[in-house]
């Protein structure tokens, strides 16, 4: 099939580059030129593993073509809509000024029969109001909804093999059409077992913004027991350990720590929020406002912390802050809680020295002023103390031993409960972690 994606960013470069790999023709578009040139040079404009491969061989397939003209769509049939949605303002909610821009410029291009697919995270009712923009503008097109569910680091696997498909499109004219022009796109997932639910738009629509308000409140809920495990004395890993052999809870996403960031998890939740305002019922999603407190605390929890454990910003406190990025795996930092602990502590007078594999780039690109070092050792040397704030294997595999023979003291923060205490206690270190003792 002759497919187009509008909006090349962390999804939409993915979307694209797997739908070439998949065998589709696919030209992709973006207002960026600087990120189309890269692109079309076969560099990906962000760090996401595998990624480079699909975009490489798709290229040289001549099936994968980036554009910054949106007349070059002309031809392809299926249109995916993946531009941003970022948070507008205080209130929390989305601003969907890129979702109308794209699907204003892509109208003229249009096939009477095409299909226009919502790939964006979107306020529920987004849909149908696009819907009417398309018959107002005099279109014949029909708009669905196929809500994306990828994580970033595993961005390629996801694409190509997720754990469900969700197709939602409206009754009446198109309905079939559309629903046979998906199982086509995704043919080869859907082969491969993958489970479909067709539904209606606005279901479509709220079963994204409900997965990411369930999975965040997973991580508040868990991040709220370490504080009471703290508190009393246990162990919040363990207890999440024991909780999650009860299948119907489930071990994944209770990882205690500095809490949950990124591009999407906090900016969703306040959305969700927002939207439910205004449908006037504000109270029914009332606990992802908690949800929202308990995530933001905890980032303040680690840096106070650190203070503490580092006996005060007031004498001349040396920080070792390995991780920037928002989890492993990963170069983004937007609403990074590794970026926030640093910048906290700078603000709090400490010097920071930060390290990341993978987001030193993103994060310079935000605060030039941010001190970081080359590498691991560079980060820890002489430092006071070092605090653990983004997973990355190779801070999870440090040797306490080589981390004491650099740091002026022996002191350390887990803030994401993966360290051994035991090992670190007995290579002399003071080790200190969210909810564990
Ligand atoms: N990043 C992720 O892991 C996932 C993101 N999503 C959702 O996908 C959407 C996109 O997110 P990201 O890719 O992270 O954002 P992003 O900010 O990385 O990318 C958005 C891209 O859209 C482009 N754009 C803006 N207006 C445009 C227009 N009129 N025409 C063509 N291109 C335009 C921007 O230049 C940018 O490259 C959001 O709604 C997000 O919530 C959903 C699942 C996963
Ligand atoms: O809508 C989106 O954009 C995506 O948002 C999340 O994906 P992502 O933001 O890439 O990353 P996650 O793996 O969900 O992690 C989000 C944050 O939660 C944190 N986290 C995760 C798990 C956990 O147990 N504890 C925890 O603090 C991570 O460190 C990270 O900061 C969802 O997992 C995806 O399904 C969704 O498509």
């Amino acid at each position: 099939m002759r497919v187009s994606v509008i909006g090349c960013g962390y999804l939409g470069a993915v979307h694209a580059a797997a739908m070439a790999d998949l065998g589709h023709d696919v030209i992709a578009v973006d207002v960026d030129a600087e990120k189309i040139a890269t692109l079309r040079a076969g560099l990906p404009p962000f760090f996401e593993p595998g990624l480079p491969e699909i975009l490489s061989t798709s290229l040289a397939s001549g099936r994968l073509n980036f554009t910054t003209e949106m007349a070059d769509v002309a031809g392809a049939t299926v249109h995916f809509i993946a531009v941003g949605t970022p948070q507008s303002d205080a209130s929390g909610a989305a601003d969907l000024r890129f979702v109308d821009a794209a699907l204003d410029a892509l109208i003229p291009h249009l096939g009477p029969q095409d299909i226009v697919v919502g790939k964006s995270t979107v306020p529920v009712g987004t849909a149908e109001r696009l819907a009417e923009r398309l018959l107002t503008a005099g279109s014949t097109a029909t708009l669905v909804w196929n809500p994306e569910f990828l994580r970033e680091g595993f961005a390629v696997k996801d694409t190509l093999a997720p754990d469900r498909l969700v197709f939602g499109v409206a009754q009446g004219t198109g309905h079939d059409a559309a629903l046979r022009a998906l199982h086509e796109v995704y043919a080869t997932a859907i082969a491969g077992g993958v489970p479909v639910v067709e539904t209606d738009l606005a279901t479509a629509e709220l079963v994204k913004t409900a997965a990411n308000a369930f999975l965040a409140t997973k991580i508040s809920f868990i991040n709220a027991m370490s504080e009471i495990a703290e508190a009393t004395g246990a162990n919040v890993t363990e207890l999440a350990d024991a909780i999650g052999y009860d299948t119907r809870i489930g071990r994944r996403f209770l990882n205690a720590g500095v809490g949950f960031g990124g591009g999407c998890l906090p900016k969703d939740i306040r959305a969700f929020s927002a939207r439910a305002e205004e449908l006037g019922l504000g109270d029914s999603v009332a606990f992802l406002g908690e949800v929202d407190a308990i995530n933001l605390r905890q980032r303040q929890r680690v840096i106070e912390r650190v203070l503490t454990e580092g006996g005060g910003a007031e004498t001349g406190l040396t920080v070792a802050v390995l991780g920037l990025a928002f989890k492993p795996h990963s170069d983004d930092v937007r609403d990074s809680p590794a970026l926030d602990v640093a910048l906290g502590l700078v603000a709090a007078g400490a010097t920071v020295v930060a390290y990341d594999p993978e987001a030193m780039g993103a994060a310079q690109k935000r605060f030039p002023e941010l001190v970081v070092a080359k590498n691991v050792d560079q980060a820890l040397l002489g430092a006071d103390i070092a605090v653990l704030v983004t997973e990355w294997p190779e801070f999870v595999e440090l040797d306490p031993r080589r981390v004491g023979d650099l740091m002026t003291h022996k002191r350390i923060v887990d803030a994401r409960n993966v360290l051994n205490p035991a090992q670190w206690r007995a290579e002399g270190f003071h080790y200190s972690s969210l909810g564990r003792p």
